[in-house]
């Protein structure tokens, strides 16, 4: 990430203090050296204000008003007794423990259910099964006992958290907060896929792909670090959960993981088992080994950092290492689902969505920040998620079973759904709150701008359970222009939708470096670059396929600036985006009259109800009419830019479809 300068217009990444002690290794080849050019543009940045463990944990509480009764640090609930561990069978702790045979061992240590500090040791373990060349294999830690926490609930998991994991509180409204340590976001730069044969043909590679390879060797060293780490421990937590509400494309998936916090953000986040489908959990199909709070070992091949998240679709399993941000692990599984699903003819989507009282289904495509999980969340419709869909033969379904809501600035008063659900059983992360009240400030960027909230989706009220609906009617792009020169709706053919949808722009104000005032345009393939495995065209193809099929329109809505770039003009009000989106899902806006834009072609309605019409057409928000006609042309030639990756590829098999996307970009 040379500089930083982003004249390009590019995302760039907040450079993390490199003061590797030790020269940057060099490793062995198709080991890339991954510079900003060919590797995706993500939207998670993180910012770094702490340099020590305790500065970040003095960050995380504030003094409360000087007539706080409390002493620091008093008041912390200790002495929980043990969890009582849900009942499964020998065969659970069987399948426990080859998920944790490293591999010199054909089974794991012995497994044990249960807090080890509890005093019942039963010693349930699983009989090693005798491997085939014991005596060379024989370790103290083959000896040891791990204890399994499997499943437990939410209140079990509060407890191991205050009992044992630093950084651990209840707030006021009782969400339990939790740090994340110095990871605060995703790190796609230390994403790696296994490059086998079959993955060699079949993903996305080099230029603008997420996808920087691995071999298979590096990532088993990685694996059995992970393992081992895991291993050492005296107590793992083991959630099997389910992805896909669609019965007929459900995932079993495993977590395996060193933090209360990860356990319970994950039940969170993925579809709940009953006790049946617990019992009869069987074999996973996908495993995460999640040693978080462990580093990798950076002379590994491949490695370029001491955080890595390696995802080997052969093996079926995921390993991290270096970093304990928890949105690693969900947005780790739906780059799985991108691979898995398109297999199956099953659309993956970056979106939200929600579903009228008709039946209309509408998408919300975005990067992260442009508002999916904000307008997906609508009090007079039914959420059917946040974030990850599939859109099969049938119609859609939430691949999750929760949601994971930005929540810097958060209020009641706009956002009361979100605000609501943010009470027992839901994991915030990064926040700050008052020592003694332990009321959260939301406002609040001391640990990181990316504060988060996740909770399960039947904590929003008029969730949709199970979350799957009929075929969308309405497909929205949502992008955050900073610039202020994209128009707050406008409606889309289905070329420009796919123009759009393959572009994946969206602009952020950078506000995490000093003096940095100029937007930073970010183009992500599929509004979702850093999770996608297949090339862009294809998950492009099945979209306008399937739009075509339903009848589907298209929108692009700005979420951000309007009568001026950030600095002069102003972000668009929340409640200005939640009529427009009103006035599509009602179907009001199909029938109002339209005016072409110029540069980008797009259709502007002259009306909508509740939103003042000078800003409809953006130019007329703007007071400096020739700073807002270079702005224009700035980004379209940023637009121009970044398709010129894409117009050497054919989308589906209709060359037609091509040429008319191709000429659905700015015109200038
Ligand atoms: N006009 C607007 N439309 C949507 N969101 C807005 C708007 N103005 C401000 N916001 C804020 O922007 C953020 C959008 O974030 P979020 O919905 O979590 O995005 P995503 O789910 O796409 O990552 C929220 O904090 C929301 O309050
Ligand atoms: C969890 C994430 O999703 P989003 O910001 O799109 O809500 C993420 O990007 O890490
Ligand atoms: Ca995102
Ligand atoms: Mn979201």
């Amino acid at each position: 990430m040379a500089g930083n300068g982003n004249t390009d217009g590019e995302f760039s990444f907040s450079a993390a203090a490199a003061r590797d002690a030790l020269p940057r290794i060099t490793t062995e080849k198709g080991a890339k050296s991954t510079t900003s050019s060919d590797v995706c543009h993500d939207d998670t940045a993180s910012r770094v204000n702490f340099q020590t463990i305790d500065q970040l944990h003095s960050l995380q509480k504030k003094r409360s008003a000087p007539t706080t009764p409390l002493k620091e640090g008093g008041g912390v609930v200790m002495g929980t007794s043990g969890p009582t561990t849900p009942v499964s069978g020998e065969s659970m702790l069987q399948s426990v423990s080859a998920s944790l045979a490293s591999l010199t061992r054909e089974t794991g240590p012995k497994v044990i259910r249960g807090d080890p500090t509890s005093a019942a040791k039963v010693m349930a373990h699983v009989p090693q099964t005798p491997t085939s060349a014991p005596a060379a294999d024989v370790s103290d830690s083959s000896l040891k006992f791990t204890h399994v926490l499997h499943n437990l609930s939410p209140a079990e998991l509060y407890e191991q958290a205050i009992k044992y994991e630093k950084g651990s509180f209840v707030t006021s409204t009782g969400a339990l907060a939790t740090l994340s340590g110095a990871k605060t976001g995703r790190s796609p730069k230390d994403k790696r896929v296994v490059k086998d044969e079959t993955t060699a043909s079949e993903l996305w590679w080099g230029k603008g792909s997420p996808n920087i390879e691995m071999d298979e060797q590096s990532f088993l060293v990685n694996r059995e670090r992970a393992v081992d780490y895991l291993n050492s421990l005296d107590k793992v937590f083991v959630n099997d959960q389910y992805l896909n509400w669609d019965p007929e494309n459900r995932i079993k998936v495993r977590i395996v993981s060193a933090r209360a916090y990860h356990s319970l953000f994950m039940h969170n986040m993925c579809i709940r088992p009953t006790a049946e489908e617990l019992e009869n959990f069987g074999t996973p199909d996908f495993t995460i080994y999640n040693a978080g709070k462990f580093p990798c070992n950076r002379f590994t091949h491949y490695m370029t950092s001491s955080t890595s998240v390696d995802i080997n679709l052969g093996r079926r399993e995921m390993v991290i290492l270096g970093t304990q941000y928890a949105g690693e692990m969900k947005k780790g599984l739906f780059g799985v689902m991108h691979y898995l699903m398109p297999k199956r003819k099953i659309l993956s989507l970056h979106s939200g969505c929600n579903m009228g009282k008709e039946g209309d289904v509408a998408l919300f495509f975005g990067l992260s920040g442009t508002g999916k999980t904000t307008l997906s969340t609508d009090h007079n419709r039914y959420l059917i998620g946040d974030d990850e869909h599939c859109w099969s033969e049938t119609g859609v379904s939430n691949i999750e079973g929760g949601c994971y809501a930005k929540c810097i600035d958060l209020s009641r008063e706009k956002e009361p759904d979100i605000w609501n659900a943010i009470k027992f059983g839901t994991v915030l992360e990064n926040v700050v709150f008052d020592e003694h009240t332990r009321e959260v400030d939301y406002t609040d960027k001391s640990v990181t701008e990316n504060t988060r909230a996740a909770y399960p989706i039947e904590y929003i009220p008029n969730s949709k359970i199970p979350c799957v609906g009929p075929h969308p009617k309405n497909v929205i792009l949502l992008a955050c222009d900073a610039f202020g020169v994209l128009p707050p709706v406008s409606k889309l053919d289905l070329a420009q939708t796919m123009y759009h949808f393959i572009s994946g722009y969206t602009a952020l104000v950078a506000g995490t470096e000093e003096g940095v005032k100029e937007p930073r345009a970010t183009f992500s393939a599929c509004f979702g670059a850093a999770f996608i495995m297949l090339h862009p065209t294809k998950y492009a193809a099945m979209l306008a396929e399937k739009m075509k099929a339903q009848g589907a329109t298209g929108w692009l809505v700005n979420t951000g600036w309007s009568g001026g770039s950030y600095g002069s003009g102003s972000r668009i009000k929340l409640a200005y985006t939640r009529k427009i989106i009103d006035a599509i899902h009602s179907g009001s806006l199909l029938n109002a009259t339209y005016q072409k834009t110029e540069i980008f072609g797009l259709e502007i309605p002259n009306e909508v109800e509740g939103v003042p019409s000078e800003i409809l057409e953006p130019m007329n928000a703007w007071e400096d009419k020739v700073a807002y006609k270079d702005t224009l042309l700035k980004l379209a030639g940023l637009f121009r830019n970044n398709f010129e990756t894409f117009t050497s590829h054919k989308i589906g098999e209709d060359g037609k479809l091509t040429e008319e996307i191709l000429a659905a970009g700015p015109n200038f």
